[in-house]
C-alpha cells in the first residue's frame, strides 16, 4: 500500500518572545499560520523492519538526522510497530529558511505512517509525539491557523487571514535557529508585537489591519546579523508589498499582497537579485 501527505509551509505572522525558560527554550507567543508551498510525501510498506528515506534534493539528510525519519522511528517505537516503510520526500520547501520544512515533513510523517499502518492515534496524541521532535511540529500536525505559546507547542486555533497573495523571497545565507535564539535578548526588547491586535485583526477579516499587525522580535537579531535580510525587506516595501515581515528565525522574508496586479512588478524586482522568489496564496 502507497499513501500521499502533504507538508506545507508555515509562516509566523506574529513571533514574541516573553523570556529565556530554565531549560534552554523561550516562552514564545506566535500567530502560525500555512501557505501553499508544500512538500509532497509517498509512503509505502517495506517487507523488511527498517525505515529508509530518499528525497530528489541531495542537500538534505537522509539519515536519522532527517526529521521523518524520527518522526517514523518515534512513532514504531511508541506503538510497537515492527513494520519498515519507506518515504521519498518530494521537497519544495526551501531548508533551513524560517518555513518549518523539516518540522512540516516530521508532522506529515506522523499523520501518513497513523494511516498507514491503522493506528488509529488521536490528533492530540500526534501532536505530543511531534513536540518531542520538535517546538514546531504540534502546530504542523494540526496546520491551520493557531496562537501558539509554550515553546510552541500549546496551540490554540484562530481565525485564518484572508485570503491574499503571500511573495516569499529567501536570501542564499543559513541561519540556525538556535544561535537566533540563543542571540536574543528577551528582556532586552523595547518593544513587543500586539497579539490582541493581530487576532482582533484575523478575527475581523482585515487585511489592511493584518498588515498592520505583524511583528517578530528575532528580526533584531537576524537583520544585524545579515543586512541583506533587512534590505530584502526594504526591497519588497519599495515594489509595493502591503504587509512585511521575516518568517520565524529567518532567512525568508514574506511580503503580503491583496492585489493580483502587484504581482509582477513584486516578483521581478526581487528576481533581480534574490533567486529563491516564490508566489503562493494563504492556505485558508
Ligand atoms: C523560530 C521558529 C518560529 O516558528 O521557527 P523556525 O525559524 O525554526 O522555522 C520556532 O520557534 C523554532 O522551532 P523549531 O525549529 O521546531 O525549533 P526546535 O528544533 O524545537 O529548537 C531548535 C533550537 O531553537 C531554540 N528554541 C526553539 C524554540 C523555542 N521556543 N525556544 C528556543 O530557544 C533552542 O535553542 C532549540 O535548541
Ligand atoms: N525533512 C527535512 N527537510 C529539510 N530539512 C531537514 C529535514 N530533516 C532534517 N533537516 C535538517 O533540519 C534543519 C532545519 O531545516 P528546516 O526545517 O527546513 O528549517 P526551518 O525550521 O528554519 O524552516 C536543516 O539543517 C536540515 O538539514
Amino acid at each position: 500500500m502507497k499513501i500521499y501527505e502533504k507538508a506545507p509551509a508555515k509562516i509566523n505572522l506574529l513571533l514574541d518572545v516573553l523570556r529565556k525558560r530554565e531549560d534552554g527554550y523561550h516562552e514564545v507567543e506566535m500567530i502560525m499560520t500555512m501557505v501553499d508551498l508544500a512538500d509532497r510525501l509517498e509512503m509505502s510498506e517495506l517487507p523488511r523492519d527498517t525505515i529508509i528515506i530518499s528525497s530528489q534534493v541531495g542537500y538534505i539528510p537522509l539519515d536519522e538526522k532527517n526529521l521523518a525519519f524520527q518522526a517514523a522511528r518515534l512513532i514504531k517505537e511508541r506503538y510497537e510497530v515492527q513494520q519498515g516503510v519507506y518515504i521519498h520526500l518530494d521537497k519544495k520547501i526551501p531548508v533551513a529558511a524560517g518555513l518549518a520544512g523539516g518540522s512540516s515533513d516530521a508532522a506529515a510523517t506522523l499523520r501518513g505512517l497513523n494511516r498507514l499502518w491503522r493506528l488509529n492515534i488521536p490528533e492530540e496524541e500526534l501532536c505530543a509525539l511531534g513536540a518531542e521532535l520538535g517546538s514546531d511540529v504540534p502546530f504542523c500536525v494540526t496546520g491551520g491557523t493557531a496562537l501558539a505559546s509554550g515553546r510552541g507547542e500549546k496551540l490554540e486555533p484562530i481565525n485564518c487571514p484572508p485570503q491574499c497573495w503571500v511573495v516569499l523571497a529567501k536570501p542564499p545565507i543559513n541561519v540556525s535557529t538556535a544561535d537566533v535564539y540563543g542571540r536574543l535578548r528577551a528582556n532586552e526588547l523595547k518593544t513587543h508585537p500586539s497579539i490582541a491586535g493581530m487576532r482582533k485583526a484575523l478575527a475581523r477579516g482585515s487585511f489592511h489591519e493584518m498588515c498592520g499587525n505583524l511583528g517578530n522580535v528575532l528580526e533584531t537579531v537576524t537583520l544585524e546579523l545579515y543586512p541583506e535580510v533587512r534590505q530584502l525587506k526594504e526591497s519588497m516595501i519599495r515594489l509595493g508589498a502591503d504587509g512585511v515581515l521575516m518568517s520565524g528565525s529567518g532567512p525568508t522574508v514574506f511580503g503580503l499582497v491583496s492585489k493580483e496586479a502587484k504581482l509582477a512588478r513584486i516578483y521581478n524586482g526581487l528576481r533581480g537579485f534574490c533567486k529563491e522568489v516564490y508566489v503562493v496564496r494563504m492556505l485558508t
